[in-house]
């Protein structure tokens, strides 16, 4: 098997006398699509944290590509390949969908945030940015301001970013949520040809079992902040304690 892109170990974040995440040790290789479970306050979330550096570990390890990266904040974590399409959070609200993209090429390229320094190559940044605004079906609210997008053309933009970003993991925090059902397919389309290039390391939480079970290489479920399930998505989903406990339920979808 190849070096993983990243490892967690025994990553452990304490919220008081609360653990919400709890040793977690897990290896995330490319061109492997791993989805995280477990009902709600179960840790998901906090793990993506604690892995894009919005938090800090209390103990425990976040390695990519054999660098400890556990005491690197989230910025620069980004730059080094860990990227996350955020909970819309990262978007410039006043600044047109097309500028939203061309910063984040620029970033990639290594140019800056300085949207007013790099002239020369402007219309290069635009013309990438376009292309993957194609991609996730934005291009005609290219010039829209970002404040006035609708939900689901703000994710779909965030997706359209982290694109923009190349990084060599990829995490999804429930990309679809909150989206009308005739544009839930653009996102899932897209995660699925990121996943046929299997080149990324790709992590996604998701509550809905049907894209679980449509995306998924690999699944871990997280319980109490604790690992107890990680394996082959039928292996997983055949496990008693995932049947009692997550999955014999009515599916969130
Ligand atoms: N900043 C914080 N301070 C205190 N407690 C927190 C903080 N962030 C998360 N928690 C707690 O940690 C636990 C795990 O929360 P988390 O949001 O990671 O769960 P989750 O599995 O993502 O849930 P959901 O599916 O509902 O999004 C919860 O009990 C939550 O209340």
């Amino acid at each position: 098997m190849t070096t993983p892109s990243l490892s967690t170990r025994d990553l452990t974040i304490r919220f008081g006398g609360h653990v919400a995440v709890n040793q977690v040790s897990a290896d995330f290789y490319p061109g492997t699509l791993t989805v995280i479970v477990g009902p709600n306050g179960a840790g998901k979330t906090t793990y993506f944290n604690l892995i894009s550096g919005q938090l800090p570990a209390t103990s425990g390890s976040v390695h990519l590509d054999g660098v400890d990266i556990t005491r690197y904040g989230a910025a620069r974590r980004t730059s080094m390949g860990v990227g996350r399409a955020f909970q819309l959070t990262n978007l410039f609200p006043n600044l047109s969908v097309i500028e939203n993209v061309r910063l984040a090429v620029q970033s990639r390229a290594g140019i800056g945030m300085n949207m007013f320094s790099v002239w020369f190559s402007h219309k290069e940044l635009i013309s990438r940015a376009e292309h993957y605004l194609e991609r996730v079906a934005l291009a005609d609210r290219r010039d829209t301001r970002v404040a006035a997008l609708s939900h689901g053309d703000k994710r779909k933009l965030e997706v359209a970013i982290l694109l923009a970003l190349e990084p060599e993991v990829m995490m999804f925090d429930e990309p679809t949520a909150g989206m009308s059902v005739d544009e839930v397919p653009v996102v899932l389309d897209l995660i699925h040809q990121v996943k046929a290039e299997r080149s990324k390391t790709v992590l996604l939480v998701e509550h809905k079992m049907d894209v679980v079970r449509s995306l998924a290489d690999r699944i871990i479920v997280l319980h109490n902040g604790t690992l107890v399930a990680d394996g082959n998505p039928v292996e997983v989903m055949a496990s008693p304690i995932v049947q009692e406990a997550y999955l014999g339920a009515p599916e969130h979808a």
